[in-house]
């Protein structure tokens, strides 16, 4: 008969004073790999408070918190919730004077909204997520070199079936044989389009400084195995080209891998405070 071995149950880590305090909006393919490097105290200078989701918020052992108590706790609010969170809660977390890093950025296509979050005092940043590159389409934007930027993201057909989308429009979609474009516009229009699959078109539209001077376009191609996302940027310094390949989540086939790595990131420099320079 084999003796049982007493496995060591690890502790979370004791938080310490000057931590920067998180809250992380969302227990999806995003807000579960953040949580989890914060609770087992991966992230140096940062401890996790609270997780929230549709059905409420608990402490990082589970326990319940009341109502929104969880707010006062918080310095940093994770947002990977969606953009009707950003919608419901954004204005509450920044009237609040606590920060927010936001991962839905498309919800900042409706522009009051994007006014509100911007009127602090609590600062609002947004995550690269799943592309980069954004670094020298901001240092051309700033510069006033800027002539245009694009985004194309590819993605298989089915992460990309919405709502508004008709009968034949689904069936075109999903029976597509090779990649089809989909849909191009603003990228306001493209982020509300595909609110859980094209937040990237915002985020490049926010590092230009511009939604006019950005084009946004998807493509459904059912012979895909990772997400693409083709950025362009012509600039009178010259023409710059990222291609972003990543691996979709295996829990939410919609959101690249990369993302809560980007987080994570995020969280790191704002914990330390480090200025955002290479
Ligand atoms: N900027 C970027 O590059 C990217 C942005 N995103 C954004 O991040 C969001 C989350 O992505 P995933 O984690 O893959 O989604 P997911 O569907 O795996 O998880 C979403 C989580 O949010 C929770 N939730 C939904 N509504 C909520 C609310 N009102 N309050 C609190 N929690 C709420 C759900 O219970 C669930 O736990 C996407 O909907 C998208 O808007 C996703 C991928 C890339
Ligand atoms: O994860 C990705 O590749 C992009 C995405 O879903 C989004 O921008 O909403």
């Amino acid at each position: 008969m084999s003796e049982a071995v007493a496995v060591p149950v690890p502790t979370a880590p004791r938080p310490r004073e000057g931590d920067l305090r998180v809250v992380v909006l969302g227990k999806g393919a995003i807000g579960a790999p953040v949580r989890e490097a914060l609770a087992s105290g991966h992230v140096q200078g940062a401890q996790l408070t609270a997780i929230v989701d549709r059905r409420g918020a608990t402490r990082p052992d589970g326990e319940p918190i009341e109502g929104d108590t969880w707010l006062g706790e918080a310095d940093l609010v994770v947002e990977a919730a969606g953009q009707p969170a950003v919608a419901s809660l954004g204005t509450s977390v920044i009237a609040a004077g606590v920060d927010l890093l936001v991962l839905s950025i498309g919800a900042l296509g409706d522009e009051d909204l994007h006014d509100r979050l911007s009127a602090g005092p609590g600062r609002l940043y947004l995550s690269t997520g799943a592309i980069g590159g954004l670094d020298v389409l901001r240092a051309v934007a700033d510069a006033g070199t800027l002539q245009y930027a694009r985004i194309e993201t590819t993605k298989k057909p089915r992460t990309l079936i919405q709502d508004w989308m008709s009968q034949g429009q689904r069936a075109e979609l999903l029976d597509a044989v090779s990649r089809v474009e989909v849909l191009r516009g603003s990228p306001q229009h493209i982020a509300g389009a595909f609110p859980a699959s094209a937040n990237v078109a915002m985020a490049v539209a926010a590092a230009a400084g511009s939604r006019s001077l950005v084009e946004a376009a998807v493509f459904a191609d059912p012979t895909c195995t990772v997400t693409t996302h083709e950025i362009t940027v012509e600039s009178t310094t010259g023409t710059y080209r990222f291609q972003i390949a990543n691996r979709p989540s295996p829990e939410n086939p919609a959101t690249s891998g990369l993302v809560p790595l980007s987080v994570l990131r995020a969280i790191r420099d704002l914990a330390g405070r480090k200025e955002t320079v290479l």
